[in-house]
């Protein structure tokens, strides 16, 4: 897809999602996604790139889930398990194939927050995420990731870190869109070439879910 839908632009979460299932009825069995999100993790750096290796879904938390009524059983079960939604294997095998085009100082893993935007968040609500465990938040991803795997697709997902979240309130600094896409125009090379070499080291093989 070039580009996603979003819950702040309007959409349905269902609707937002429904790429996804359209992909599995093409027979797409990994999902590779991307996003720009605000760094929580003091060690972080504008510019890096978090492989995603779990995620806290805030709106799931208010019963805003893609899942939300009946059942498609065609797709997948009603209670799907996320607690493997970010496929080990794959996250192996980014860490090698970033470390082996020089990217590893700028390769972290850490843990993805949504929200629903599309205000940027508060100081509190940056220092309340970074102590739940967030090491990055952002308004997208998770909706496809959870439709993706109750459809039994292997999930692979990178954030870039766009901006920093402001944590401290003597901060001038500001969350803005600007920087967001300045900061995905600084890394876009090395993000393609990241995620084109990746995606020529999956065996067709390890696919099955
Ligand atoms: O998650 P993506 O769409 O990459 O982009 C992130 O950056 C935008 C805000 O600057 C929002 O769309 C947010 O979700
Ligand atoms: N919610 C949120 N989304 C983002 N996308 C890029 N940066 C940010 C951020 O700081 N917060």
């Amino acid at each position: 897809m070039q580009g996603r839908f979003h819950l702040y632009e309007g959409y349905p979460i269902q609707k937002i999602t429904l790429p996804m299932r359209v992909f599995k009825l093409m027979g797409v069995q990994t999902m590779i996604m991307t996003n720009a999100a605000g760094g929580l993790n003091q060690d972080f750096k504008v510019g890096d790139v978090m492989i995603i290796k779990d995620h806290i879904n805030m709106p799931g938390f208010a019963g805003v889930s893609p899942l939300c009524g009946p059942n498609e059983d065609r797709f997948g079960v009603r209670f799907p398990c996320m607690s493997d939604a970010y496929d080990r294997e794959l996250r192996g095998l980014a860490l090698a194939v970033g470390a082996e085009l020089g990217f590893s100082d700028f390769l972290k893993e850490g843990v993805y927050c949504v929200l629903g935007g599309p205000s940027f968040e508060t100081i509190a609500e940056c220092r309340m995420l970074n102590r739940l465990g967030a090491d990055a938040v952002g308004m997208s991803t998770v909706h496809e990731v959870i439709v993706s795997r109750h459809a039994g697709m292997r999930c692979f997902a990178l954030s870039l870190i766009s901006n920093k979240a402001v944590m401290d309130y003597d901060s001038e600094e500001r969350a803005n869109h600007e920087e967001v896409l300045e900061t995905g125009r600084l890394r876009a090379e090395q993000l393609e070439k990241l995620v084109s070499t990746l995606v020529g080291r999956i065996e067709p093989n390890n696919n099955a879910c």
